[in-house]
Formats: structure tokens, sequence, C-alpha cells
């Protein structure tokens, strides 16, 4: 299946190709552009069809006011063919409306309420043996005037129905002798001019919505494309290259976040500074190649240590940044020295370090954090902290105010 980046990339060069190639004018775009098209225009078509449907049948049943005053000898027969036609007029509308119908036979469905409707306008001029009658066929020009642009038929439909009803219209009105002659050439100039007139309107309508269609999806891919860049970008701006880890960017944007939601949800926020230690050494003994290798495992072995939810970024040379969130003081320092023996687990050969493998330092600093309180100290506070610990030994974890220095486990100084 492809994904969604490259259809939409496809999608916007489709675009700029039919904008390119004025493929516009045959009204019809390509079968990917289609689709698309219908997907976002659609629903408010329908809605705009079935609304102007209404509009047309109401339009068309008070028409019975005239039937009562110039029809009244049959007015049960052509009531007949009104309720007859609305009838048909309302399943076509429910159709549309709950959309059982696929958008291409809406089209034909809708379209075919031309020849119905002037059918029936030709039985009821039949029916009607009134000398006003004679007026009747110039009030059919209206159904083409409806249907072709008030509601509008797409414009291949409306070709294809007026072609159809047109001259059959023509033909009942005149053959109908009982119409004076020249109301009955007149009339039917009347129908022809109109439905020309409306095809050229139509034909119009649908070219230019269909441009202005064209150009929106050209603006909302481009804009979604400059948005996928951006946000590109901004997490490149975020990411240490070389360990995928946030960055210091990243880590500055997350304090103040976090320190938020702690004070929210009144939990204990910890910061906590990691050094690799002798790391300088590490990579004269090794060389930078295996210094870059071990600063991704470190950073590693801590991720995976750590709760999904909590910060760890590289926020300098050999330097990382833990933020995270706990119930208890307790619980914020076992994390920490949770970070210490999850590195010095991996047992990196370190030629330089008392244990013998890669160990680091931490500092660590707490706060229980008010929504209006800053985090100004909080950092100089867990910098302390590491300096602390580095000054004690280093592979251990100082903790800034008096909480105390939290000691390596005593197994793990015994064998160094
Ligand atoms: N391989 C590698 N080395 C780095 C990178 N960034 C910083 N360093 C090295 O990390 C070393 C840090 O050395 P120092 O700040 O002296 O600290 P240290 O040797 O770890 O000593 P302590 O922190 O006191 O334990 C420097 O030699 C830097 O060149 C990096 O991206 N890759």
């Amino acid at each position: 299946m492809p994904n969604p980046l490259s259809q939409e990339l496809r999608l916007q060069g489709l675009v700029k190709q039919e904008l390119e190639l004025k493929r516009r004018r045959r009204l019809e775009f390509h079968p990917e552009v289609e689709a698309r098209y219908e997907q976002d225009e659609g629903p408010s078509r329908r809605r705009w069809l079935v609304r102007g449907g209404v509009v047309g049948l109401m339009i068309w049943n008070l028409f019975v006011f005239n039937d009562w005053f110039m029809r009244n000898d049959q007015f049960g027969a052509v009531l007949s063919w009104r309720l007859l036609m609305t009838a048909y007029g309302a399943c076509i509308l429910t159709a549309i409306w709950r959309n059982w119908v696929s958008p291409r036979a809406r089209e034909w469905i809708l379209a075919g309420a031309l020849p119905m409707v002037m059918l029936c306008a030709c039985v009821i001029l039949r029916l009607t043996s009134n000398e006003m009658r004679m007026y009747d066929p110039f009030v059919f020009s209206l159904a083409f005037l409806v249907i072709n642009i008030s509601l509008p038929l797409r414009f291949r439909q409306a070709l294809w129905m007026s072609g159809i009803t047109l001259p059959l219209t023509a033909l009942s009105v005149g053959t109908d002798e009982r119409l004076p002659e020249q109301a009955r050439i007149f009339a039917i100039g009347l129908m022809a001019g109109t439905t020309l007139f409306t095809l050229q309107a139509c034909y119009r309508i649908e070219r230019s919505s269909r441009y202005s269609y064209l150009l929106r999806l050209r603006e909302t891919l481009a804009f979604r494309a400059a948005e996928r860049r951006a946000d590109g970008f901004a997490r490149l701006s975020q990411t240490d290259p070389l360990t995928g880890l946030p960055n210091r960017r990243a880590f500055d944007l997350a304090m103040p976040s976090r320190w938020q939601e702690a004070a929210l949800t009144r939990r204990w926020l910890a910061l906590v500074l990691i050094d690799v230690d002798n790391f300088k050494q590490y990579n004269d003994l090794y060389g930078h190649p295996a210094g870059d290798a071990c600063l991704k495992r470190v950073g590693e072995a801590m991720r995976e240590h750590l709760p999904p939810q909590a910060f760890l970024g590289r926020i300098g040379g050999e330097e990382f940044a833990v933020l995270v969130q706990a119930d208890s003081a307790a619980q914020c320092q076992r994390v920490a020295e949770g970070l210490r023996q999850a590195v010095e687990a991996m047992a990196l050969p370190h030629g330089a370090t008392e244990r013998g493998v890669v160990t680091i330092s931490l500092g660590l600093a707490l706060r229980s954090p008010s929504v209006d309180g800053r985090a100004d100290s909080f950092m100089a506070s867990a910098d302390a902290a590491l300096y602390d610990a580095k000054h004690r030994g280093r592979n251990r974890c100082a903790q800034a105010s008096n909480y105390g220095d939290l000691e390596a486990p005593a197994a793990a100084r015994a064998g160094s």
C-alpha cells in the first residue's frame, strides 16, 4: 500500500499537471484528482443538491394553485401527475442525501429529473382545456433554468439531458394543435434559447468551480508539504545526531513544560545531570570513533532503564540530562541510582576508571514545583551536585540540598 506521504506528493504533481495542461477544459480530472475532488467536494455538493432539489419541488408544487384556477375540470388528474413527479423527486433526493448511490450515478439520476419534469409538464398541458393554456409552454424554460443553472447539473449530464429533452418537448408543443401557431413557435424558440444559454452557463460554472478547486488543492498540498518540512526541521534541530536523543534545545523547551506538568499533578520533579567519567581518557585510549560508540551505548542503556515518559537528552559533549516525575523523593533517587547501575552493568571496558568499565557520575536536584514557581536554580543545583559526585570519586550520584550522597551499592564499591 503506498504511504500517505508519497500519495500526497504524487497528487501534488498531478494537480500541477492539470493546471499546466489546462485539462480542466475537459471538465474531468485525472482519475486520482477526480477521486480527491469527490472526496473533498462531494459532501457539500450533496447537501447543495438536496437543498436545491427541495426548493425546486416546492416551486413545482406551488403551481397547484395555478392548476386549481386554470385546470379545475382536470384538477384530480393534474394533481396526480404533480404528486407522481414529487414522489420521484423525493426518492432521488433521499438517495442523494443518504449517499446510497455512487457520485457518477448521483449525477445521472439527478439529470433524469429534467426529462421527467418536462414529461409531466407536457402531459399536464395536454390535460388542460382552458384557453389560457397557450401561456403554459412559456413557463417550460423555467425547468431548464432551475435544473441546469440553479442546481446546477454537471455539464456533461446537462448537455445529454437537454439534448434529449428539448427536441421531445419541442415536438410535443409543436404538435399541439390547440395552441396558436405563433405561441408554439415562440415557446419553442424561447426554450431553445434558454437551453443554449443555460448550457453555456452550466459549462462556465463547472469549469470555474473545478479550476478554483485545483488552485485550492494546490495550496492545501503545498501548505501540508511546508508543514511537514517545518516539522522535519524542528525535529532535526532538537535531535542530537550521534545518539538520536533530544539535544540541549529540546531540553530547554522540555524544562518549563515538565515543570508545569509536575506542578499540576503535584508530583516531584527530578533533574539528573549525568557525565561520563574520565571520558577524555577513553577517547585517548580507544580513539574518537570508539568514544562516539560509547556515548551511544550509554544513551541507550539509560533510555532503556527510564520510564517512557521521562525526558532523556544529550545536552553537551559527554553530558546527559534526565527530567523525571515521581511521587516521592525516594523514587527519584532510585531512578538516578538505577541509571548509574545500568551504565555500569554494560561493562564497557575503560582502562582509566576505578572499576575498569565505563561509569557515570550523576547530580540530582529535586523540586516539588508550584505553577507560578521558577526553574531558574534547578539546573545550578543539579550541576553543583554533579560536581560534588565527581569530587567524591565519580561513579556515584550526589544530590543537591541536604538529601546527602546516594552511594553506589557496597558490593559495587567493594569490587573497585
Ligand atoms: N568521542 C567523542 N568525544 C567527545 C564528544 N564530545 C565531547 N567529547 C570529549 O569528551 C571529553 C570530555 O572531557 P572532560 O570534560 O575533560 O571530562 P572527563 O575526561 O570526562 O573527566 P571527568 O568529567 O572529570 O570525569 C573531551 O575530551 C571531549 O573531546 C563526542 O561527541 N564524541
